[in-house]
């Protein structure tokens, strides 16, 4: 039997709203778009059991949609269901499979690796990956997993024809992040979601239905479009690029959003200004929506954790209006309320870029091959810098940046290294963050080359920036770190006092020639 996994309901008459009746709700959510049911009894006898999954059946079969019983094998086989769901503490697939019919579709909850991997042995039709979010509807017995966690699990999937709904606090305000979020590197993504609470504790099932079919339905179309082509990477095209980038800044003033630390606020404003971007520093959580509408992009840099509910709204209307996200997991190594609060922000919005040394990249990474001293990396490195920037792109579906002696960029494909800076610029706070603000100017010139449209008669290179957040990273990167040199070859810098205001001077003052001369690239 084949199933359409898009929207999967299952039933909880325990969260009916006030004079909903559960066949009349059911009914309007098979209206709305549902395309599979599964019937969840937690707590009811036997017989009233039998009597909803038979009231079910009928309806089901009505709209030609799959009836799946949630535990019961009894149950099941006395309705002739179309399937089962298992837990991992319900009875075993191998003997529900000696009890029910040959083709019976047997589904099993997935919340480790080692689930699926069971879960593949024993070749069941599909699994439940959760809880993504959190959820009230079901006590749950270990920690909600997220889009990434999600992914994970995917890619564990790769090879075999065994299906995957998501499940667990999937409702309108975070089904398009569960959705593009759920995703392995190796680009598994999930069949569908399963819900609950947000369609049966609905008073209108069916709109509530309609709206998660209609993400399901933009979701879907969105990956039947072409992918971009290839871009062709060249050190040349590179830097004429990066030029391209400073004039569209310059020319536009990107309004760049910045949340970041007490530490470096005025200066990121300004290098901000001098780039000819529009710096605002805003962190009121109800001003966040506006924000997200004006061009631009915004950068996230947790250097001073006090504004987490900002920065979970600004990114995910940042993903709405598809602005770029640059994320600056600043000391992400140094608590574990900082590695939580990381992977909190990343499941709730896709970053554009991330930005780290190397011991915050390797905490990212959950690689101890560099260690982390506070916001500091400490070590040389990582032996094999170009592959370890390639697979967290991969891996967190992004372009990442790794800052050190030597700059790191990649988008999972291509891997830029970059040999520009001056180690002065250690010898000032916030170069980092800086780097990050720099980073987020570019990314938004990129982002508002896409505003034009395709057929602009933009250079060929215009074409090649446009959206383009590689060369936003690269951009940016290269910005800051060639004004540095500039500056620290200034006869009236001394020290790291007289260094900062002539960054930002020179970050003023940097000119195309400069940086095409200057600019140290290598494309790998
Ligand atoms: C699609 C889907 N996934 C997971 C579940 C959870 O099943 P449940 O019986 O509620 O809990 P466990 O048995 O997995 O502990 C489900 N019902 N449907
Ligand atoms: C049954 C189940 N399994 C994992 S989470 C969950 C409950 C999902 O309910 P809701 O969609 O209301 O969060
Ligand atoms: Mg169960």
């Amino acid at each position: 039997m084949t199933i359409d996994f898009s929207l999967y309901l299952v039933t909880g008459r325990e969260l009916l709203p006030p004079g909903k009746e559960y066949l009349e709700s059911l009914e309007e959510a098979l209206q709305g778009g549902v395309t599979v049911v599964q019937i969840r009894e937690k707590k009811s006898d036997t017989l009233e059991f039998l009597e909803i999954a038979r009231e079910s059946k009928i309806l089901c079969e009505k709209y030609k949609v799959p009836l799946i019983i949630n535990d019961r094998i009894d149950i099941a086989l006395a309705v002739q269901a179309d399937g089962v769901h298992l837990g991992q503490t319900d009875m075993p697939v191998h003997i529900a499979k000696t009890l029910l019919p040959a083709g019976t579709v047997i589904g099993v909850s997935c919340n480790d690796p080692d689930h699926v991997k069971k879960a593949i042995e024993d070749e069941v039709d599909y699994i439940g990956i959760g809880a993504v979010w959190g959820t009230t509807t079901k006590k749950l017995t270990s920690p909600v997993i997220g889009v990434r966690g999600v992914g994970s699990l995917l890619q564990a999937l790769d090879g075999t024809k065994i299906k995957a709904v998501a499940i667990g606090g999937i409702n309108s305000t975070n089904v398009l992040r569960t959705l593009h979020g759920s995703v392995s590197t190796s680009g598994h993504r999930l069949d569908g979601i399963a819900v609950v609470s947000d369609i049966v504790a609905s008073s209108a099932p069916r709109s509530a239905a309609k709206s998660l079919r209609y993400s399901l339905d933009a979701w879907v179309h969105h990956f039947n479009v072409q992918s971009r082509v290839p871009q062709i990477y060249d050190v040349e095209t590179i830097k004429n690029g990066v030029v391209e980038l400073m004039r569209v800044i310059r020319d536009k003033s990107p309004l760049i959003h910045q949340i970041t630390n007490v530490v470096v606020t005025n200066q990121s404003a300004n290098a901000t200004l001098a780039l000819g971007a529009s710096p605002i520093m805003a962190t009121a959580p109800e001003e966040m929506h506006d924000l997200s509408r004006i061009p631009g992009s915004l950068l996230i840099n947790f250097g001073t954790i006090t504004d987490k509910g900002s920065m979970i709204l600004a990114g995910q209307y940042a993903n709405e209006a598809q602005k770029p996200i640059v994320f600056d997991p600043v000391g992400v190594g140094a608590t574990q309320f900082r590695k939580t609060t990381a992977s909190e922000l990343l499941n709730a919005w896709q970053a554009s870029v991330i930005k780290g040394n190397a011991g915050e990249m390797a905490s990212l990474a959950n690689s101890n091959e560099v260690q982390a001293k506070g916001v500091d990396s400490v070590g040389p490195g990582f032996a094999d810098s170009a592959t370890f920037i390639r697979e967290i792109a991969k891996k967190e579906r992004c372009v990442a940046v790794m800052t050190g002696p030597t700059d790191w960029v990649s988008d999972g494909t291509i891997v830029v290294k970059l040999e520009n800076g001056h180690k002065i610029l250690g010898d000032i706070t916030g170069s980092g963050c800086l780097v990050g603000t720099c980073v987020a100017t570019f990314c938004a010139g990129a982002s508002l080359l896409s505003a034009a449209p395709e057929t602009s008669p933009g250079p060929e290179l215009a074409k090649l920036v446009r959206g383009n957040m590689l060369m936003g990273a690269v951009g940016g990167v290269l910005a800051l770190t060639v004004a540095a040199e500039c500056a620290a070859e200034r006869s009236d810098v001394h020290g790291s006092g007289t260094f900062l205001p002539a960054l930002i001077d020179e970050l003023y003052n940097l000119k195309p020639e400069t940086l095409l001369s200057r600019a140290k690239v290598q494309v790998l």
